[in-house]
């Protein structure tokens, strides 16, 4: 039956020619990323035998301590990328700075740019709650030739080439976009090869799942408290059911599957929310928007922010069409 189903490598290949004047270098660059996921699935998996557990002992540019583990995803994905030359330059949500890569033979000649969040949902590292990876690709805007700049990595979402995730759960999974729609792969780990699974993903147009940290409540927003009041009330198809991973990527999955919204808003204690608007939103915005779903900062489209900073935070509301655009009902009568 497996045998049947399409490898993540043959659909790369076959999904290429949906680029105009493809030169295979998005290809080369989604393979690179495919290795580097199964290399650090590994190391996840035996999370508990070796010792990654734990911090790293030092903190991050966000002022958080960084994990082990966040560490170790961080130096796989870029080692991988700088090894394959394909890329010319990488932003990371471990790195302080942007990677210029210019290795000297080939004189600045990549065309991408990568973004990552090389492990996100750090807090669930320790007690074996999944974890995962986000990527977000665009195509740089200063000349070939030239050495990378900020300016290429500062570009709205909606500029990105591809965008997507891997989940380390039950299964692992990479799920991504290049603007076609959106596929997930799931990994036999006995042979290393990643099956399409999940062809042409879809959020469904609503569902009864919300997805926030109640914990913040008293420092929400008015519009925000009046939403989950909203969802919490015994009306028509609610109360919805509370569901709160605390892994972005594994809390997005499964409302891209059932249906639901994840909501990461501001409050008096994070003025802009805490998720990443280069490395975290705007990945799981085209994800979410290639799958008919909808993302926003409760007032308006995340892809059409104008990055000013490389780790800038935003508030973040994303999932089913219906339910964001609730949600941004509230926002706009609790201003
Ligand atoms: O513990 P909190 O404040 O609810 O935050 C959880 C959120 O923070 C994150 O862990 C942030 O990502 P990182 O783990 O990559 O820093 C999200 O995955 C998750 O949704
Ligand atoms: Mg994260
Ligand atoms: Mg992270």
């Amino acid at each position: 039956m497996q045998q049947k189903k399409k490898t993540l490598g043959e659909f790369i290949i076959e999904n290429q020619s949906e680029f105009k004047f493809s030169s295979g270098e998005l290809s080369k660059l989604i393979n690179a990323i495919r290795l580097a996921a199964k290399v650090v699935n590994h190391e996840v998996n035996k999370a508990g035998l070796i010792d990654i557990l734990g911090a790293a002992g030092d903190t991050n540019i966000q002022g958080e301590n960084q994990q082990k583990l966040d560490v170790l995803a961080n130096e796989r994905f870029i080692q991988t990328l700088k090894n394959r030359e394909i890329v010319c330059g990488i932003a990371s949500e471990e790195e302080d700075d942007f990677i210029a890569i210019n290795s000297l033979d080939n004189q600045h000649q990549n065309k991408y740019v990568v973004l990552i969040d090389p492990l996100d949902g750090s807090s669930n590292i320790d007690v074996n709650v999944s974890v995962g990876t986000i990527f977000s690709i665009y195509r740089r805007v200063t000349p070939i030739g030239s050495p990378v700049t900020l300016e290429d990595f500062l570009q709205p979402g909606i500029n990105q080439v591809a965008a997507g995730y891997i989940v380390y759960g039950t299964s692992t999974m990479l799920v991504y976009t290049t603007g076609h729609g959106v596929n997930g792969f799931t990994l036999n780990p006995a042979i290393g090869t990643f099956y399409l699974s999940n062809p042409d993903m879809q959020f469904p147009e609503s569902g009864n799942i919300y997805s926030v940290n109640e914990g913040n409540y008293i420092h929400f927003p008015q519009g925000v408290k009046d939403y989950i009041k909203y969802c919490q009330m015994e009306e028509g198809d609610r109360p919805y059911t509370s569901r709160y991973i605390g892994s972005l990527v594994s809390d997005f999955h499964r409302n891209m599957i059932k249906g639901g919204i994840y909501m990461y808003p501001k409050s008096s204690v994070n003025s802009e929310g805490k998720l990443r608007l280069l490395y975290e939103c705007n990945p799981m915005a085209f994800l979410a928007e290639q799958a008919n779903g909808k993302a926003s900062d409760g007032f308006g489209r995340i892809m059409e922010i104008q990055p000013t900073e490389l780790h800038q935070r935003v508030p973040f509301f994303c999932g089913s069409r219906l339910m964001v655009e609730k949600a941004e009902e509230f926002m706009a009568a609790g201003q």
